[in-house]
């Protein structure tokens, strides 16, 4: 694909969050009918990488593109270009279900009245709740409120879905899974997390592992393991500070390996 085509392109992305690196060097290249699937562990920053790729955040190295031009350019232009469905479902609890779908829809600069938010809530499976204030329903059935803007129409290009399957029940992530695919055929293009073992099918799809890009430097890693070490180290029973020290030094020798090999288990 040319560099002025429709794509989402990400260069040598790098974050920092709260003074240590979470990840560097991504760089992909999606275009019409392509999803990426991001996926990794728990803070490997999966949430962080999608506030970049939207816009919302600025990465500490790198660019995000759209169609070959810089998003922190575009700005508005871009924004009208995607639809972001955040890892929170960003759902008001003292709005009704379809309220709530109407409201986000129309923000998002796709005008949606009642009747176009009962037909979108009804193709999410949650018709029968359409009239409930949000506070009373379930969190499977908040995350359908928020999909439930999936529905309406006209869907911008690009879909970025921050664990979107999440608190589904089955049926409806297979309903997802569809109406992402369908999106897809229809020359659309999706990016999404998740770091269960779940997979669009079957699609064109990239998938991005952050766990293999965690980017830790050498003497933080040696220092975490090592304050480990001391935690775990047994404090009576005979053994005393030597003891605490030798076994402090094997857990040296082991985050060595482990920086070596650029990967470290982060605390949670
Ligand atoms: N504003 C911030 N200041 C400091 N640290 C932050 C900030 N935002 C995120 N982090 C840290 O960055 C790491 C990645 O967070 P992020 O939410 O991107 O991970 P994730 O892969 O989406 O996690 P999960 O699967 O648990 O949702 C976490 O350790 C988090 O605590």
């Amino acid at each position: 694909m040319s560099a002025g085509g429709l794509a989402l392109q990400a260069w040598g992305l790098a974050c920092d969050r709260g003074g240590r690196r979470l990840f560097g060097g991504v760089d992909f290249t999606l275009g019409a009918g392509e999803a990426l699937w991001i996926r990794g562990g728990n803070g490997s920053g999966k949430t962080s990488l999608m506030r970049l790729l939207c816009g919302l955040a600025t990465p500490s190295e790198g660019e995000v593109r759209w169609c070959g031009e810089p998003v922190r350019r575009l700005r508005e232009d871009y924004h009208r270009e995607l639809l972001y469905c955040g890892h929170a479902a960003a759902v008001k609890d003292d709005l009704t279900a379809w309220e709530n779908v109407a409201m986000a829809s129309t923000l998002a600069g796709n005008a949606c009245d009642k009747r176009t938010a009962l037909r979108a809530l009804e193709l999410a499976g949650l018709g029968h709740a359409a009239a409930l204030p949000a506070r009373v329903l379930s969190q499977g059935q908040r995350r359908r409120v928020a999909l439930a803007r999936l529905h309406v129409a006209p869907l911008p290009s690009l879909l970025l879905l921050d664990e979107p399957f999440t608190a589904l029940d089955t049926a409806a992530v297979e309903a997802l899974s569809e109406r992402i695919a369908e999106h897809l055929r229809q020359g659309g293009m999706a990016v999404y997390t998740t770091h269960q073992a779940h997979a669009l099918q079957p699609i064109r799809q990239q998938v991005l592992d952050l766990d293999a890009l965690a980017d830790v430097p050498p003497a933080l890693a040696e220092r975490a393991a090592e304050d480990q070490a001391y935690a775990h180290a047994p404090r009576a029973g005979g053994l005393g500070a030597f003891a605490r020290r030798a076994a402090a030094g094997v857990a040296r020798l082991a985050a060595s390996a482990v920086a070596a090999s650029g990967r470290v288990p982060l605390p949670c």
